[in-house]
């Protein structure tokens, strides 16, 4: 189904990353990357270091330097200093630098997916499944790139008008840590393909593959300083936000820190891109496949250990089949392998952190004093193999007895907690599916497609899934309505966030004034 290569080009950075051990190459180099190089933060003193911890085991990898105000400021200017030249180039040239990049991301593929288990946990199938539908997301925007055009506009008496779609200049990144090469990919391969250039920032829990990412594009010969990385927490965010010289910010993440990123963004006009959280609903109607909604509740809920934004987990069931589908549901649910991430039937990997799992742990339990009781899961397990006993597993929960007001079903949990809440009528469904601040996403199962189109009419989401959940194609423009975001990600949507309108007058007679 899925295809590994490990063939490593000459001169790419021979990142032969093994498990379990400190000793991998592509995390112990400096992990900001300036101006075409991995450097070191220059102006950081010990305060301003990070630890990196593997999930699936719980061992400090290496402590990482933040990138500091000298840093950031180096990393806009190699930025800006990139853009004079790749925004001049025809969008044909930079699509073919950028297909090429996505080719030795390919090439490197398995140390890509490594890369990226070591640092999230998840498990690796999940991995090469995000690696791969992300190099196609370079592919994608790589085709993109000389199709970029404006209009033009006849007026009277030959005079006309024409519009030139032109690149904002440096753009801003910064990611979450669930999805990190997606949200590395994502972000670039529009920004690029318009014609722009980046300063990334990943989140601290996951620095590596944006890095990675950054020495495939410069392989590829895309110029120095057009994809930078720069490595911190809030505070080198916040440096990259308020930089005079960023034009726009895209922002992965939760909603308090989208709201300081608008806020800055509001200071100096820039544009800003938004993709938020979620508590998105999954209704599951009498007459679906049950086979299917369960399959889709478990998408919607437990992968990436339940760590995903547009995850549905509230998941509407109708009282008619309310028993049948838990039956399944829990079938389904118990043969998931939990445990280590590298084995490729593992299903359920770690849990991001320690701080995490408590979190999530900690919902649980609010959830069961409130009055749900666990069908399923909900606790956490240590695995047999001592090397993982350091991790954070935590068994998917399936929570039923869950009315509306439950803090469970009101707030984010962003972990494998899965709410089941019985209804009865379509109306009643909508109203309260509709009931929160968020609006990211939603998924309806049904054998009726007229009824199936009604209820996505009505349903307050950017992303509706009509018997599946949570896929992302990349033609397909993914963001959030309500609370849940600003702007889209992929597809042709995404375009214009990463572009600007000139409008051009061309006059063709005299000028046509009483002066
Ligand atoms: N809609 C979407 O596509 C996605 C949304 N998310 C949301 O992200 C959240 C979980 O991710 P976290 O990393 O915990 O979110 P977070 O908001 O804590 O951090 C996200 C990123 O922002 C940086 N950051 C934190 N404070 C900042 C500040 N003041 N200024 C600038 N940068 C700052 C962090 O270092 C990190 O890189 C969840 O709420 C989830 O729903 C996660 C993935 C995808
Ligand atoms: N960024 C959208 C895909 C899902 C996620 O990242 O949580």
């Amino acid at each position: 189904m899925l295809r590994t290569l490990c063939v490593r080009p000459a001169g790419v950075q021979a990142v032969l990353l093994r498990r379990w051990t400190h000793n991998i190459p592509a995390i112990d180099q400096p992990l900001n990357f300036i101006n075409g190089e991995r450097v070191e933060a220059a102006n950081t003193d010990k305060t301003q270091e990070f630890e990196l911890v593997e999930p699936a085991t719980g061992k400090v990898l290496r402590k990482v330097q933040s990138a500091g105000k000298g840093d950031v400021n180096r990393a806009v200017a190699a930025a800006r200093e990139a853009f004079d030249v790749w925004s001049d180039m025809s969008g044909m040239e930079r699509g073919k630098l950028m297909t090429k990049a996505a080719q030795i991301v390919k090439e490197n593929e398995d140390d890509f997916v490594k890369a990226e288990v070591i640092d999230t946990g998840k498990p690796i199938w999940e991995a090469r499944y995000d690696i791969q539908g992300c190099t196609e997301t370079i592919e994608y925007f790589a085709g993109v790139a000389p199709t970029i055009m404006g209009t033009h506009l006849p007026l009277p008496g030959g005079s006309f008008a024409y519009t030139r779609r032109e690149p904002l200049g440096v753009c801003g990144g910064i990611g979450a840590w669930n999805y990190p090469y997606q949200m590395a990919a994502w972000k670039s391969a529009p920004a690029l393909a318009c014609g722009n250039t980046m300063v990334f920032k990943p989140s601290q829990l996951t620095p590596i593959t944006a890095v990675m990412l950054a020495e495939a594009y410069v392989q590829a010969g895309v110029p120095k300083g057009v994809f930078n990385v720069i490595q911190g927490e809030a505070e080198t965010g916040t440096l990259l936000n308020l930089h005079p010289d960023i034009a726009k910010m895209s922002f992965t993440g939760s909603v308090p820190t989208g709201a300081k990123i608008m806020a800055n963004c509001a200071k100096g006009i820039k544009q800003v891109t938004l993709e938020l959280g979620g508590k998105s609903p999954l209704i599951i109607f009498g007459d679906a496949d049950l086979e299917n909604a369960a399959k889709g509740a478990i998408l919607a809920n437990f992968m990436t250990q339940g760590q995903v934004c547009s995850n549905g987990t509230r998941v509407f069931v109708h009282t008619s089949v309310l028993p049948q589908f838990l039956d399944i549901l829990l079938e389904k649910t118990k043969r998931m392998k939990i445990g280590d991430p590298f084995q490729e039937d593992t299903m359920v990997g770690a849990t991001i952190s320690k701080a995490h799992a408590e979190k999530v742990l900690g919902y649980i339990e609010i959830a069961k004093n409130e009055g749900a009781e666990i069908l399923y899961g909900g606790e956490r397990v240590i695995p047999d193999d001592p090397k993982l006993a350091g991790g954070y597993y935590l068994g998917p929960c399936i929570l039923v007895g869950c009315h509306d007001d439950m803090t469970v079903v009101k707030e984010e949990v962003f972990g494998s907690v899965m709410s089941v809440l019985p209804f009865d009528t379509e109306e009643e469904v909508i109203r309260r599916a509709n009931n929160t601040c968020f609006g990211l996403a939603g998924g309806v199962f049904t054998k009726d497609l007229s009824r199936a189109h009604k209820v996505v009419s009505k349903l307050q989401a950017g992303s509706i899934y009509v018997n599946n959940y949570n896929v992302y194609p990349v033609g397909v423009p993914f963001g959030g309505h309500k609370m849940s975001g600003i702007g889209s990600e992929n597809s042709l949507e995404s375009v214009n966030h990463y572009t600007q309108v000139k409008s051009v007058y061309v006059e063709a007679n005299d000028v046509d004034c009483p002066y």
